[in-house]
């Protein structure tokens, strides 16, 4: 494992120089992964796994858009595609990517085919670390790993057809055959990781449960509908508005910092802006530090995930979470955006 220095911090990291495709190719070879569920992580890390050439199998339940959709990208029914139970029978890697709540319902299946020497692999570390309030508590004899892609399923699977690779995490909480280290690499480089960097269950949980809420998801709704609304209400444009608040934003200042830090940006903006941006950007963060403050309290007590775990296990969550979505589709800042996307020369042919 490398050491690397992260702004003067030293961290352990995994890289494909260090640890190549052949040597994961290598390492997995006896081992039949089965990834369970084919939602949004499924196919992402499925589909990389098969084209990367591993040993790889796909569970599902039968008679749901997820079975079709495996179909649809190739997966055979009967040869790499299996009702949930037959999946777990023929693995000796059991990758659990159910939704988090769905994790909980399947588990005695799941706990009943985890013979000893078998591997079970998470892409999150709530099962585990929540384990009072999931029950999912993993038999001693296997080992317990995980590999935590930093970005949707989608992004893993598009970045890897773009020969890029989307940075992940990954952990190991048991270790009963002495192989966990190796077959928790070699999974990670398998599924189309860039890098790959250290942690554990508990500390990937409540980062990755902040980052969503925080700035990657939620504060960043947050901060949108707070400026639209103030600039629509000093008669500003609806378009005027939504480019000053997202667009420009998502199609030309962040790929510069994404390319080269926040200060690289900065430099390429008028001296009025840096000068205006370096003067508020502290005010912003001491408004929502509080806020903050409070969300990691509540992801460390249980709180949040116990109610993520409520709603999620509810029959109508699905049409609940739709409704949902599209409040925030139907508000006048996303239709707006709609129709500023569809003014994308390259959307408009
Ligand atoms: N969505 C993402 O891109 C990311 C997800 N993760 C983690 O990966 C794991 C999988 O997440 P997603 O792909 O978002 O899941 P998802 O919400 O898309 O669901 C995956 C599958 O679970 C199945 N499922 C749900 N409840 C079930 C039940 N009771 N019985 C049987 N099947 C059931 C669904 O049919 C679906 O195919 C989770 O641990 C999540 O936290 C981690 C990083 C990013
Ligand atoms: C995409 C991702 O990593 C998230 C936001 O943490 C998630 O989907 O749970
Ligand atoms: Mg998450
Ligand atoms: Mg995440």
């Amino acid at each position: 494992m490398a050491k690397m220095n992260f702004g003067g911090v030293e961290e352990n990291v995994v890289t494909r120089e260090e640890f190549p495709l052949a040597k994961a190719q290598e390492t997995l070879k006896d081992e039949t992964i089965a990834v369970l569920g084919y939602g949004v992580q499924g196919p992402g890390q499925a589909l990389n796994l098969r084209d990367n050439g591993f040993n790889v199998i796909v569970g599902q339940r039968k008679n749901s858009k997820s079975w079709d959709k495996a179909v649809a990208d190739g997966w055979v029914p009967g040869e790499t595609l299996f009702e949930l139970e037959e999946a777990c029978e023929k693995a000796t890697i059991i990758q659990y990517l159910l939704s988090d709540a769905g994790q909980i319902s399947l588990w005695p299946t799941v706990k009943k085919h985890l013979t000893p020497g078998k591997a079970l692999y998470f892409s999150h570390g709530f099962a585990v670390t929540y384990k009072e309030r999931t029950g999912i508590i993993p038999p001693e004899d296997v080992d317990v790993i995980l590999v935590a892609p930093k970005g949707s399923g989608t992004s893993l699977r598009r970045m890897f057809l773009e020969g890029r690779g989307l940075n992940s995490s990954f952990a190991i909480f048991q270790d009963a055959t002495g192989k966990a280290k190796d077959r928790v690499v070699a999974l990670g480089i398998g599924v189309g990781s860039g890098y790959l960097f250290e942690t554990t269950f508990k500390r990937e949980v409540y980062s990755d449960l902040t980052g969503e809420r925080g700035t990657l998801m939620g504060a960043i709704q947050g901060i949108f509908a707070a400026q639209y609304e103030v600039l629509r209400k000093n008669g500003h444009t609806p378009s005027e508005a939504f480019n000053e608040t997202v667009e420009e934003l998502t199609q030309s200042l962040m790929p510069l910092v994404a390319e080269n830090g926040m200060d690289w940006m900065y430099a390429n903006c008028s001296t009025t802006a840096q000068r205006g941006a370096l003067d508020w950007w502290k005010k912003f963060r001491d408004a929502t530090q509080p806020v903050f403050e409070e969300l990691y309290s509540e992801v460390a007590a249980g709180n949040e995930a116990q109610r993520s775990i409520d709603s999620n296990s509810k029959s109508d969550y699905r049409v609940k979470l739709e409704g949902e979505l599209k409040e925030l589709h139907d508000s006048e800042m996303w239709k707006a955006g709609a129709t500023v996307r569809q003014l994308r020369p390259e959307n408009n042919g």
